[in-house]
Parts: structure tokens; sequence; C-alpha cells
């Protein structure tokens, strides 16, 4: 087993970062690749699209979820209702089950 290097770094799709500055959004659920994010640690966030810094992140928490068991709460913790919430995550984690919920919040 080899010891992941805890990432720094996290980037969001662009039409996210209202969302993430007002709050409204406080929840990313990412795969496999991004499990590695460590509760207590601050990431610097940026636009996927033109690698745009635009805030801090601190890591709450970092849960496994199945894509069948994404409910309600986690719909409205990422400011979506829950078809939209799927097919967000079918868009870009096409038949992907084993997901990642990463709980943050906001660094002033
Ligand atoms: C740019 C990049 O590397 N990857 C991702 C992966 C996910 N997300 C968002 O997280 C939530 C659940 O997946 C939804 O709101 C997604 O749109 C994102 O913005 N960027």
């Amino acid at each position: 087993m080899t010891t992941p290097i805890i990432p720094t770094e996290m980037t969001f799709f662009a039409r996210f970062e209202s969302d993430i500055l007002s709050g409204k959004k406080t929840i990313t659920i990412r795969d496999e690749a991004e499990r590695h994010y460590v509760p207590g640690t601050t990431v610097d966030v940026s636009t996927y699209e033109d690698g745009r810094w635009f805030c801090r992140l601190e890591i709450l928490s970092v849960e496994p979820i199945a894509f069948s068991d994404l409910n309600d709460f986690h719909a409205q913790q990422e400011n979506m209702t829950l078809t939209e919430l799927k097919a967000v995550i079918n868009d870009i984690y096409p038949g992907i089950e084993k997901l990642y919920v990463v709980n943050y919040t906001l660094v002033k």
C-alpha cells in the first residue's frame, strides 16, 4: 500500500463557482481518483476550464456513497434536485457506482 499524497488543490466546473462562494453548495461528489482529500486540510480551488483560482475550502469529511444511495439530502447540499444531481454525476462519471461525498466549508 502506498501512502497517497495529500491533495492541496481541487477544481470545479466554473458554473458552480457562485453556488460555492454563496455557501449554497456545501458538498461535491467525486470518484475514486479524488477520494484522498483529508479532513482538516485546506485546498486551493480553481475552475476546471481555465484554472482560475477562486477560493479556499477546508475539507470537513470524505465518505463513500453509492450512486444508487444518493438522496434528496445530497441534492439539497448541492443546491439541485436529485434528478439534476444524478444527471450531472452521470455526465461526469458515467456508469460509476462507487463515489465519495466530500463535505467542505469556505475558508475566509
Ligand atoms: C472539474 C472536475 O475536475 N471535476 C468535478 C467533479 C464534480 N463537480 C461537481 O461536484 C458535484 C457532484 O459531482 C456536482 O456539483 C459536480 O458538478 C465539479 O464541479 N467538478
